[in-house]
Parts: C-alpha cells; sequence; structure tokens
C-alpha cells in the first residue's frame, strides 16, 4: 500500500532543506521500489501569510490523515510580534504536536566518525558520542495553565507559565525511553531539576517507580539539568538514553548537537501512542541563512530516514539514506556549518545531490 505523507515546508530554511528531503524520497521511490506518495502544505508564517492562520484546517486535517508527517521549521522576526493566539511556534509547531498527541519526542547525537573534529569538544572527548534523548513533548510549561501576562492592581504586569505533570504522562514518557534502552545499551538517565520543584520530585518518582515495576534490568539514575548540562560537555559518553521533560529536553537537544559538530545535523522523530509520527530537525528557521544555499540539510534527511524506521517499517531504507549520509561525509563534503577552517563548503543542493548520488551508488 502507498505510504501517504504530508510535507510541510514551512518558513525560513524550511523550503531549503525540505526540498533536499524530497530529493532523496524521490530516489527512493524511483530507484528503491519505495511506495510513496507526498502532499506539500503550507504551515507557520507562510500559511499565516497566506490564509491567516499558521496552521490553516487543511494542513491539519492532510497531517492527521497520513501516515506520517515531515516538517521543515516555522517561525520568524517578521512574526515575533504577532499575538500567542497566531504565533507560528506556538499555534503550528505546538498545535500540531497537540492534535497529534506526539508526546514521545526521539532526538539522537551521534557523530559521525568523520565529523569528529568538527564537534566543539576535544576529538577524544567527542568521538563515539551516541545520545538518545528522549523529550515528553505535549506537556509541562509549554502546555501547562495557568499562563499569561495580567495586570496586577499596583501597575506591574505578572508573566506566569506553569509547568504541569501528571503522573499518567511521565510514565508513558518514561516507558518509551525503557524500551529504547532495552534495544541499546540498557541505561538510562533521568534529568530533572527534583531538588526544587514539586513536579520534579513526581517526575522522578513515577519514573523510578516505571523503572522498579517494569523495567528491572534496565539501569536507572538520575541527574538535576544544570548538572546534565555540564557533564554533555565534560563527559558525553557516560550518557546513553536521556529522559527528560519538554523544556529541558529541547535545551539538552540544542547542547548535544553541538557535540556531534552542528545543529543541522540533529534529526527528530515525534511519535504517538496510536502511530502517528511527525519528523523535523531539531533547529529552527534559521532566518539569518534563508533561501541563500548555506543551509545543512542533512538533519532533515536524516529525520527522513527516522520516518521510514519509525512510521513506513522500512528499515533497510532507513539504514541506506544514513549509510550515504555517512558517505558524503566520507568523502568530505561540508556545509559551512561543518566545514573545517579553510575547508571547502558546498551548499544545501549540493549536499542534497551528492545523499542522492551516494544513495545511487
Ligand atoms: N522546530 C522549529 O520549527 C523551530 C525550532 C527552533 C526554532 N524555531 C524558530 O526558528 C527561528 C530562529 O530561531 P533560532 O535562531 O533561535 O534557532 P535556529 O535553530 O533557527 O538557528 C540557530 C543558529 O543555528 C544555525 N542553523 C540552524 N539550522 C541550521 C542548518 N540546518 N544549517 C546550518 N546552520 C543552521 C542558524 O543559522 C543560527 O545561526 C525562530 O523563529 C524560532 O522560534 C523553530
Ligand atoms: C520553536 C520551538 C517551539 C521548538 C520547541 O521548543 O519545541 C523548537 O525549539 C524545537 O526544538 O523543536
Ligand atoms: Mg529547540
Amino acid at each position: 500500500m502507498t505510504h501517504k505523507l504530508a510535507v510541510l515546508p514551512g518558513d525560513g530554511i524550511g523550503p531549503d532543506i525540505v526540498r533536499e528531503a524530497c530529493k532523496v524520497l524521490e530516489v527512493l521511490r524511483a530507484d528503491f521500489g519505495l511506495d510513496v506518495a507526498w502532499e506539500e502544505a503550507p504551515v507557520g508564517g507562510t500559511a499565516y501569510d497566506q490564509t491567516g492562520h499558521p496552521l490553516p484546517d487543511t494542513t491539519l486535517e492532510l497531517a492527521k490523515s497520513a501516515d506520517a508527517v515531515l516538517l521543515g521549521a516555522v517561525g520568524g522576526p517578521q512574526w515575533d510580534n504577532l499575538d500567542y493566539t497566531l504565533r507560528p511556534e506556538r499555534v503550528a509547531l505546538l498545535g500540531l504536536r497537540k492534535e497529534l498527541d506526539l508526546f514521545a519526542n526521539l532526538r539522537p547525537a551521534k557523530v559521525f566518525p568523520e565529523l569528529v573534529d568538527a564537534s566543539a569538544l576535544r576529538p577524544e572527548v567527542a568521538e563515539g558520542i551516541d545520545i538518545m534523548v528522549v523529550r515528553e513533548l505535549t506537556s509541562g510549561i509549554y502546555f501547562g495553565e495557568p499562563r499569561g501576562v495580567e495586570e496586577l492592581p499596583d501597575g506591574r504586569r505578572k508573566g506566569l507559565n506553569s509547568l504541569v505533570y501528571t503522573s499518567d504522562e511521565i510514565e508513558r514518557i518514561a516507558r518509551v525511553a525503557f524500551e529504547i534502552a532495552r534495544k541499546r545499551s540498557g541505561r538510562v538517565c533521568s534529568v530533572d531539576k527534583a531538588n526544587v520543584l514539586e513536579v520534579s520530585q513526581l517526575w522522578r518518582d513515577v519514573v523510578s517507580h516505571v523503572g522498579q515495576r517494569e523495567f528491572p534490568d534496565v539501569e536507572l539514575s538520575h541527574m538535576y539539568v544544570d548538572n546534565a548540562a555540564m557533564q554533555l560537555v565534560r563527559d558525553p559518553k557516560q550518557f546513553d538514553v536521556m529522559v527528560t521533560t519538554n523544556m529541558f529536553g529541547d535545551i539538552l537537544s540544542d547542547e548535544a548537537s553541538m557535540l556531534t559538530g552542528s545543529i543541522g545535523l540533529l534529526p527528530s522523530a515525534s511519535l504517538s501512542a496510536e502511530g502517528a509520527g511527525m519528523y523535523e530537525p531539531i533547529h529552527g528557521s534559521a532566518p539569518d541563512i534563508a533561501g541563500i544555499g548555506k543551509a545543512n540539510p542533512l538533519a532533515t534527511i536524516l529525520s527522513t530516514a527516522m520516518m521510514l524506521r519509525y512510521s513506513l517499517d522500512e528499515i533497510e531504507l532507513a539504514d541506506r539514506i544514513e549509510r550515504a549520509v555517512g558517505q558524503v561525509l566520507a568523502d568530505g563534503l561540508r556545509t559551512p556549518d561543518i566545514a573545517g577552517e579553510g575547508e571547502r563548503a558546498i551548499g544545501t543542493a549540493e549536499m542534497g545531490d551528492a545523499v542522492v548520488a551516494a544513495l545511487r551508488g
């Protein structure tokens, strides 16, 4: 049966990088028998400009009816002054995540051997890094109530967001992390701020309980988020699976990306319990390099590989994409974000073409 995809390029470099991922899909379709069809739809600021809303009903319906969603990025300075009820990030991105119940966000940070020198860390610290950040994606401070800005009687203004988790929300993301750890090294580190936040102590208690009761074979440790941020740079190889809340996961995954060389390399999968999946690079719309061919498309191409692996059950083709990316890096091809000093850099489309050529062999 044909795999039906929703492709949502979005804003900034979104269209630049998604174009390259679609080239890869097209080769898999034409040369490797992948039975796939996709439909594009506007999302984010671009959709706001076209339709007056960052997540038009037609786009949401397309995403809901697809077997998987491929997303570029949303947001940009031209939409930063919109009210939160129309902000691309809040309405389109958080809206899609919530509507599709994509509570489990997998963000693998793996150093390609060829890119050890591009890491922000010393080669001996960077070599062999292979971390899976499991980020809770549909709750926490991004969604908690109450929130808003209110005027106090004395004229001061009070801004408020609420960090809220219920035990069932913690249980389900913990299970995802433990299951993944079983297929990897059997270790989970849960990251929280239980020394000061009640909700974090609940997080810790629930993760421990799920671990003891259902995954006694997985080794569980806990770490405060400030220490985790430091340990990621000091000794990243101590980590295998890290499980954490929505905002801590957002921050730690950007940090982890620099261990691998560039934020332009890190893919992600956002999954629901019912089998929905959205795939996007962890980076944003990078307005500073939009439309000028400088964006690294590899995070999006690797997100496509995750899509084949997790939503389409095309493991062999997912492996092929990852091998092709390894091949172009081994061949020395570098976009500006991963090029060393004095090294020649290629553009977004050239990088996509190189992956396509490596796929074709
Ligand atoms: N998932 C998303 O759609 C998403 C994620 C993060 C930020 N955003 C939005 O994107 C906009 C810009 O945010 P930001 O600047 O904080 O973060 P960003 O990730 O867009 O960019 C941060 C830095 O990384 C660079 N960068 C990012 N992706 C790159 C790539 N593929 N290749 C090379 N360099 C790359 C950018 O040029 C920039 O210097 C904001 O509107 C923000 O809200 C969207
Ligand atoms: C744009 C923003 C809402 C988003 C997030 O914080 O989840 C982004 O930073 C990400 O990592 O996908
Ligand atoms: Mg982020």
